[in-house]
């Protein structure tokens, strides 16, 4: 499917996807290529680790690739795609995980009529477990997008939406792992305040998130459906609720997503 591919970042996400498609063999190890800023003994540490090709020349890296992704920082992107633009060829698949930026935006930076897919990974990649969503730019095909399923799908799940869902789907899935820590540091420190042994009550609440998560996608059963069949009427689930309630914590996550989905449409105008 891919001959070459050359990842321009060399951070937490090109790594995650980096040791899917290895994991999954989807690639081979050699045909992987990456380059960061400056960060050689990243790269070293990268290439020891995965044994892939690493390089600082922009030229030597991108010629041949039949795709290229875009895996640095939004603030990074124009310094970055400016001084690698004239390496690039129309014929070759652009794929970028920047949030909040378009594929419009990108092909105006590289300034070429180039096939764009935009995707929005989150960090449960480097287990094999992102929720990615992808879209394609103007100038790629269904075949572009085919192409960027099978590759996000050896690192999780795979959903197609279009570029102007590509926000919502930041502040849901690409932000969502966070809010999941966020309450599972809170009822750590619950437990603790409570003198639970810290390993105890960690393994508890890992077991009772997986568990959770699980329930939603083998039961069939909506959100709503397994929450009520935990609620004993006067039971210890409803003082719970009814707290979360008090705090209207409801509003609060919906307001948290529309946060992340606004600062996303954000990153994009700061470009
Ligand atoms: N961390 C997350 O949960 C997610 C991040 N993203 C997106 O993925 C992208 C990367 O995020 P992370 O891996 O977390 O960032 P990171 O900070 O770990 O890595 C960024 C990489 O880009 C490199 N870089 C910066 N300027 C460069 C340049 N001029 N030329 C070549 N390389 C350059 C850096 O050296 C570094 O290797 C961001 O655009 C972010 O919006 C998308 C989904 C989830
Ligand atoms: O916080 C961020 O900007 C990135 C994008 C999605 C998850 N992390």
């Amino acid at each position: 499917m891919f001959n070459k591919v050359a990842f321009i970042g060399a951070g937490s996400m090109a790594e995650a996807i980096i040791s899917g498609i290895i994991t999954t063999s989807f690639l081979k190890k050699e045909q992987i290529f990456v380059m960061n800023k400056n960060n050689k003994e990243r790269l070293e540490n990268l290439s020891e680790r995965y044994e892939i090709h690493c390089d600082f020349n922009k030229k030597q890296l991108v010629a041949g690739a039949d795709l290229i992704i875009l895996s640095m920082k939004p603030h990074d992107a124009q310094e970055a795609i400016d001084s690698m633009k004239d390496y690039i060829q129309e014929d070759q698949l652009i794929i970028s995980i920047l949030a909040g930026v378009s594929t419009d935006y990108i092909a105006k930076l590289i300034g070429k009529e180039i096939p764009i897919i935009r995707a929005m990974p989150n960090t449960s990649a480097s287990i094999g477990l992102s929720a990615t969503a992808v879209t394609k730019g103007e100038n790629a095909s269904e075949e572009h997008l085919q192409k960027a399923v099978s590759l996000f799908n050896t690192i999780g799940t795979t959903s197609i939406v279009k570029e102007e869902e590509m926000h919502t789907v930041t502040g849901i899935s690409g932000s969502g792992p966070a809010y999941f820590y966020y309450v599972v540091e809170a009822m750590q420190k619950a437990a603790s305040e409570a003198g639970l042994d810290q390993l105890v009550a960690s393994e508890l609440i890992t077991q009772t998130i997986v568990g959770a998560g699980e329930m939603l996608k083998q039961s069939g059963e909506t959100a709503s459906t397994l929450r009520e069949k935990i609620t004993s009427p006067n039971g210890t689930t409803q003082a719970a609720i009814e707290t979360l309630d008090e705090y209207n914590v409801e509003k609060a996550m919906m307001d948290c997503v529309k946060n992340a989905k606004e600062r996303s449409i954000e990153l994009g105008k700061l470009m």
